[in-house]
């Protein structure tokens, strides 16, 4: 229905939870608000905001230009269609450690279950691609610092995430997200790790969950669910999967209809109006309105 069952509370304790169990958690990213329910239906214990996924849903690259408060409203619409508990990147939280510190209100309240910032300098830059740079270490762990202070409900996870490894090397990156580890993070995203050794080097090195980021394109080949669980790894994360496959896929679509003149041939591959209704809950507002879900579908749609 209208409003989801679970407090923002109940979600961080149940990701609290989950990355205590030794299972790897997928982290698909939902595409929109809708798709965040579809990653619930489908069985997945929690979902991601990209950064990147919300700049091309603007229609901008990924170099910083969405603000706190963009993000943070995406985040408060999604969060509202699923009980799931959702983790949001905050890229670099939006600039000086004040702003980080804002960054981690923005979005407890907004409901999500956690964030996690990165040690890039703004702007910032898509972590598998060349010409990043990184902050020196003290100042990212102002920042990390800056945003535990901040934090009202100790259950919000806050990770960090390091971009080191393709700037100043393995070492170095291990080096940092142990200093960030320190500084109070719950959790550590290194990204841009070259392959499985450089994974395992990780988790040898810190203590706290890891987070495997599986983007496609990317630096690294693309590991499976099992091989990153024996890796030690707690969360795979699939952050632009769904816009991937829906923009491939709406790109097909408009060629096909350009060129048939119909969209006949598609219908096998689209979604039908009668599991987009019950994904919405439609006969669920039945209990308020009888009107509204007072037709039947016509067969297969
Ligand atoms: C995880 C990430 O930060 C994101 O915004 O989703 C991106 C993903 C991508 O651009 O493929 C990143 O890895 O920097
Ligand atoms: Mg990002």
């Amino acid at each position: 229905m209208l409003h989801t069952r679970t407090t923002p509370a109940e979600r961080r304790s149940a990701l609290r939870k989950r990355l205590t169990e030794d299972r790897l958690l997928m982290m698909p990213g939902a595409l929109n608000p809708l798709s965040a329910r579809l990653i619930q239906d489908t069985g997945f214990e929690a979902a991601y905001l990209s950064g990147a996924v919300l700049a091309a849903d603007l229609g901008l690259p990924d170099i910083g230009l969405t603000t706190a408060t963009e993000v943070a409203a995406r985040a408060q619409q999604t969060t509202r269609a699923t009980d799931l508990p959702v983790l949001v990147d905050a890229d670099t939280g939006f600039g000086e450690p004040v702003n980080a510190a804002r960054t981690v209100q923005l979005m407890e309240d907004a409901g999500l279950a956690g964030l996690h910032l990165e040690d890039q300098v703004n702007p910032k830059r898509c972590g598998h691609l060349d010409g990043k740079s990184v902050v020196p270490r003290e100042d990212m762990v102002r920042r990390i610092r800056a945003a535990v202070d901040a934090r009202r409900d100790p259950g919000f996870l806050l990770m960090a995430r390091t971009d080191a490894r393709t700037v100043e090397g393995l070492d170095a990156a291990i080096d940092r997200a142990r200093a960030y580890v320190d500084a109070g993070a719950d959790a550590i995203f290194p990204e841009a790790l070259a392959d499985e050794a450089e994974f395992a080097a990780f988790r040898a090195a810190i203590d706290v969950p890891l987070l495997a980021n599986m983007t496609e394109f990317g630096k690294g080949r693309l590991l499976d669910a099992r091989t990153l669980h024996d890796l030690g790894y707690d969360i795979a994360l699939y952050p632009v999967t769904l816009l991937r496959l829906a923009m491939g896929a709406v790109e097909d679509g408009l060629r096909t209809l350009s060129a048939e003149g119909t969209q006949e041939s598609l219908l096998p591959r689209m979604q039908t109006r009668s599991r987009l209704y019950r994904l919405l809950g439609y006969e669920e507002y039945t209990a308020f309105d009888s009107a509204v879900f007072d037709f039947t579908l016509p067969h297969g749609t």
